[in-house]
């Protein structure tokens, strides 16, 4: 039997609640107060069509895998369901305009091109959400300043005639030393979402980090890999173990190579430009009934499942549930690596998690410095595999951080901005100018080979110096005469 829109509107209010999602109706009364991103954003769509509402932040077995059988009400007949009235976005004319005169892809020559782009095509709340750090967004900044504090000690008279950047990051022999790493929400900027990552990252034999937030469902992902193409999954750990270890499992069972668990947001950073964002204009927080903080936006709409009270002891049971390497992803001091050595686990990710959570974290490449020299001198650098994300934006970036000891490089803004502002054409040639660079500075800084980089080939001694600049003297600068007078009269 096909519902009627007229049947579906008549359950538009907190005691009754329907919602239509991809052409079917779903009673969601019991759910509301469990929504993670409130009440009242669900309450927007009571009895209507919220699929372009519910598209973008959820994977498309969410209610399958989390609303009750029962509560699935059947097939609607979509001609007769009230769609809801988005106010007119007065700036969507604008961003039409500014989307029909983008430069062309081939005008783009770097990563940061990509981000201009984006910036100036993509919708409000999209680029809030994806170009959005913790706070003042200092530690985002300081990500890819740092890497201007170290310089190349290049070789000169080499024979360079042959280069091969390519690597093996847990076992895995990839064509270029960085990877794609997890990022939530994929179809905020591009409707096919993350499936478009999955397929350059085949292209370039480089490996794609499977989000737990994805917007696509983890089996589309999977099944966009192809061949013998490798994926590994990033892991928010949930409250509820049990549907930890089923994702962890399923996760093995598809083939993934690696688990990196999330160890850097017990809770969510503060990212005000999400924050502002209206996507979760919402009401009464999930877990109190108290008014939810509008201001929360995307990123808490969808995280209030993520378990704070994760910690070293939870590792020993992560190894009793999967044989995939672990890899904890968001260390960011050197203790702790020695920590995660001693817990036996296959890696670290050294990231702030791209200046999102804790701001003043230290950027990965100055932990990699501290680290490396502590586990060689310790003889534990061939024990664990070290990886760093945060701020890459050049092949020097990479170089710098594989002649520090890093095995391989996560990138996150830039190819969610090439997949926004140009979609799949715009991935593949981010990847592709990162290699041209890869290739030019392996050749300028005098090495063939990957293993042929290493820390004689930087100068890191400003690294650490955070310099600020001292508060500029005005005062002085504005009385102080350039012009002086000579001591001596002209004749
Ligand atoms: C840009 C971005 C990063 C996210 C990200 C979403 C976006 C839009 N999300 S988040 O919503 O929860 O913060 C994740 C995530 O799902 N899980 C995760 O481990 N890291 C997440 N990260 C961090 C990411 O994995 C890298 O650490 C970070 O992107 C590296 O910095 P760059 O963006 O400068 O390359």
């Amino acid at each position: 039997m096909v519902l009627s829109g007229v049947e579906v509107a008549k359950h538009d209010n907190k005691e009754s609640c329907w919602v239509v999602v991809h052409g079917k109706a779903y009673d969601v009364t019991e759910f509301l107060p469990e929504h993670p991103g409130g009440m009242k954003i669900i309450l927007k769509y009571a009895g209507k069509d919220a699929t372009a509402e519910f598209e973008p932040i959820h994977p498309p077995d969410t209610l399958d895998k989390y609303l009750d059988k029962s509560k699935h009400l059947g097939v609607v007949d979509m001609s007769t369901v009230s769609k809801v009235e988005e106010e007119e976005d007065p700036e969507e004319a604008e961003r039409q305009k500014r989307i029909a005169n983008k430069p062309l892809l081939s005008q783009c020559y770097n990563l940061l091109d990509f981000e201009a782009v984006a910036k100036n095509t993509m919708k409000r709340g999209a680029w809030g959400y994806y170009s959005s750090a913790a706070d003042d967004e200092i530690t985002l900044r300081e990500n890819h300043d740092a890497f201007h504090r170290i310089w190349f000690r290049p070789k000169i008279l080499v024979d360079v005639k042959e280069v091969d950047f390519s690597t093996t990051m847990l076992g895995t022999k990839v064509d270029a030393p960085f990877y794609v790493t997890a990022t939530a929400l994929g179809k905020l900027g591009h409707p096919e979402g993350e499936v478009v990552l999955t397929r350059a990252a085949r292209k370039h034999n480089v490996i794609q980090m499977i989000p737990t937030l994805a917007s696509c469902s983890f089996d589309e992902i999977m099944d966009a890999a192809e061949g013998d193409q490798v994926q590994w999954m990033q892991l928010y750990v949930n409250q509820d173990r049990a549907i930890t270890e089923r994702i962890v499992k399923h996760a093995e069972k598809r083939g993934c190579k690696g688990l990196f668990i999330t160890v850097d947001a017990p809770q969510l950073g503060r990212r005000e430009k999400d924050m502002r964002s209206k996507f979760t204009d919402q009401g009464s927080d999930v877990q109190s009934g108290q008014e939810t903080d509008n201001s929360q936006g995307a990123a808490r709409a969808i995280s209030s499942f993520i378990d704070p009270s994760l910690s070293w002891k939870d590792i020993p049971w992560f190894q009793s549930i999967t044989k995939m390497p672990i890899i904890l992803k968001g260390v960011q001091r050197v203790e702790d690596v020695l920590k995660a050595v001693d817990a036996g686990v296959q890696g670290v990710v050294l990231s702030n998690h791209g200046g999102r959570q804790l701001e003043f974290a230290p950027s990965a490449v100055e932990v990699l410095a501290e680290t490396m020299p502590v586990l060689r001198h310790l003889g534990l650098d061939s024990k664990i595999e070290v990886f760093v994300d945060g701020g890459v934006r050049r092949a020097t970036d990479i170089v710098k951080a594989l002649c520090l000891g890093a095995k391989g490089v996560g990138i996150g803004r830039p190819f969610l901005y090439a997949m926004s502002a140009y979609g799949q054409d715009g991935v593949d040639r981010a990847m592709a100018l990162l290699k041209d660079e890869m290739e030019m500075n392996m050749r300028l800084i005098g090495c063939t080979s990957v293993d042929q980089l290493n820390p004689s080939l930087v100068d890191t001694r400003n690294l650490s110096a955070h310099v600020t600049p001292v508060p500029a003297d005005n005062l002085s600068r504005k009385v102080y005469d350039s012009l002086a007078t000579p001591a001596w009269k002209e004749p």
